[in-house]
């Protein structure tokens, strides 16, 4: 019996990023990132012996990072993880594989007198991602959403359910269903109009989940990710992962009032995490180091 070294990585995680694209001395446009690189290849002697002559600095990969931000404009997230993630396979010999994850957060203009504003901004809601995989097996993209926070008031049931002598939970035809979504949807090829696709998927999930009369968060999942597949033959795979941030309605007998669906009790923890995959049954295989 022996002791090998497993499969590894290493790179710079969350380097952020703040890109100003100045159209005059005013007129501003901005790019607010967060980026984590990974690399993978002949790294057996640095874990081995220290020797660290195939170990490119994760500081190395950081100045990187702000150097190709300064060469040209950023643009869409999956074009930058894109360029980011073949650089480093091309350029150095010992890295086989890279891996880029980006989240990129909106900033909104504010509405000023004159209308929106040149150069001050008010973060807005949810993060983009983008993350890409480029290595000896091929080149793959995947773009998505997260902390889209949703919520419908009406419309969802949840009953008939399996019951035992621990079930407490009331079977209910109206309930408040709200959530978190968390969403990845992986791309067939390298090149697509990124900002349409990601418009139009963000779009489909939130449609989606309000056109949804839901019987589970579960079936509201399928549907959600069966919607984006529908409308975009460029996507192989969708990846959902929804919290369900339940909203207990409280009690007020104890007041003399009754209660008929206004006022709740929005939970933080626990909470029931309802993850599923929807899929094209032909869909090509996605790489094992793509991150999702
Ligand atoms: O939509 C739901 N799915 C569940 O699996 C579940 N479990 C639970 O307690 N409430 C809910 N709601």
């Amino acid at each position: 019996m022996g002791i090998v070294l497993g499969p590894n990585r290493y790179g710079k995680a969350e380097v952020r990023l703040v890109r100003v694209a100045r159209d005059d001395a005013v007129h501003h446009r901005i790019t607010d990132l967060n980026v984590s690189i990974a690399l993978s290849g002949d790294l057996a002697a640095t874990h081995l012996s220290g020797d660290n002559s195939a170990v490119l600095p994760t500081d190395t990969m950081r100045g990187i990072v702000y150097s190709f931000a300064r060469d040209r404009p950023v643009g869409e997230i999956e074009e930058f993880a894109l360029r980011l993630a073949r650089h480093f396979p091309a350029a150095y010999e010992p890295v086989h594989t890279a891996r880029v994850r980006i989240q990129a957060y909106p900033w909104d203009r504010i509405d000023a007198a004159e209308g929106p504003h040149p150069h001050a901004w008010s973060r807005g809601a949810g993060t983009r991602y983008a993350g890409a995989v480029c290595g000896p097996d091929g080149t793959q993209v995947v773009s998505g959403i997260e902390d889209v926070t949703v919520l419908k008031s009406t419309g969802s049931e949840f009953h008939g359910f399996l019951q035992d002598r621990y079930t407490t939970l009331q079977p209910t035809s109206d309930r408040v269903l709200a959530t978190s979504v968390q969403a990845r949807w992986r791309h067939t090829g390298t090149e697509a109009d990124w900002a349409d696709s990601y418009a139009q998927a963000r779009a489909t999930l939130l449609r989606a989940f309000a056109g949804t009369h839901s019987l589970a968060l579960q079936q509201t999942l399928y549907a959600m990710g069966e919607a984006v597949l529908a409308e975009q033959d460029g996507l192989a795979e969708v990846r959902l992962a929804l919290p369900n941030k339940h909203h207990f309605l409280v009690d007020l007998a104890p007041y003399g009032q009754d209660n008929p669906g206004e006022v709740y009790y929005a939970a933080d923890r626990p909470y029931g995490l309802i993850e599923g995959t929807v899929l094209r049954d032909d869909a090509p295989a996605a790489l094992p180091e793509l991150p999702w």
